[in-house]
């Protein structure tokens, strides 16, 4: 490469016309926490634009189905600071959202049970140039939680416990 041309890439690196990084999280967030928010600000840091996919209930068949429908978690996500863009996932093709979004980073949650290696090979297969990050946890302390399914255990745990007094 000639130092002219050298001069010239550098140039479009710094272009703001050039695409800017993007970011995929995803996850179900069926009632928000601190945790969620640490997840996307992880994921907001590996890059310029976050793009977060919204599980559909259809697809979320490891634990109970979510309460809130897709279309409230959708927009409680996209109303954070650190979210760029929120969008629900597709019921059956998880490649549709992907390759809508081209994402440069996909970042996997601490405790999501997607293989790292397995779903890079997944987006090599759809022709997605994308490196795959594990985020670190956020651990509650006083009165633990920052977890969806525990605060729902909690609410069933107090009411049990408040319906006898009625
Ligand atoms: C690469 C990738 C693409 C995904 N695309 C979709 C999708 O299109 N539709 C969907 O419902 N879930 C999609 N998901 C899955 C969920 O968003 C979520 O990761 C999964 O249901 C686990 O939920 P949890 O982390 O909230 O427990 C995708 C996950 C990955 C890793
Ligand atoms: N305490 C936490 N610290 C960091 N990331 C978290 C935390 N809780 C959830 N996340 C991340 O947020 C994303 C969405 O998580 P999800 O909707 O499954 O919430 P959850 O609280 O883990 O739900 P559940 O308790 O039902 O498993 C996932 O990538 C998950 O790893």
């Amino acid at each position: 490469m000639t130092e002219s041309e050298s001069e010239h890439e550098h140039e479009q690196e710094r272009s703001p016309a050039r695409d800017p990084t993007r970011v995929v999280a995803q996850g179900t967030f069926d009632l928000l926490h601190p945790g969620h928010v640490h997840y996307l600000e992880e994921a907001a840091a590996l890059g310029e634009k976050l793009h977060v996919i919204v599980a559909r209930p259809e697809t979320v068949d490891h634990k109970p189905a979510p309460i809130v429908p897709a279309p409230q978690r959708r927009d409680a996500v996209a109303a954070l600071e650190v979210v760029d863009h929120a969008r629900l996932g597709h019921p059956e093709d998880f490649s549709v959202p992907i390759r809508a979004i081209d994402p440069d980073v996909l970042v996997l949650g601490h405790d999501q049970h997607h293989d790292e290696r397995e779903v890079a090979a997944m987006l090599a297969d759809w022709g997605i140039d994308c490196r795959v990050e594990r985020a670190s946890g956020l651990e509650a302390d006083g009165d633990r939680l920052h977890s969806s399914s525990e605060i729902k255990e909690r609410v069933r745990e107090r009411r049990s416990v408040d319906v006898p007094r009625r």
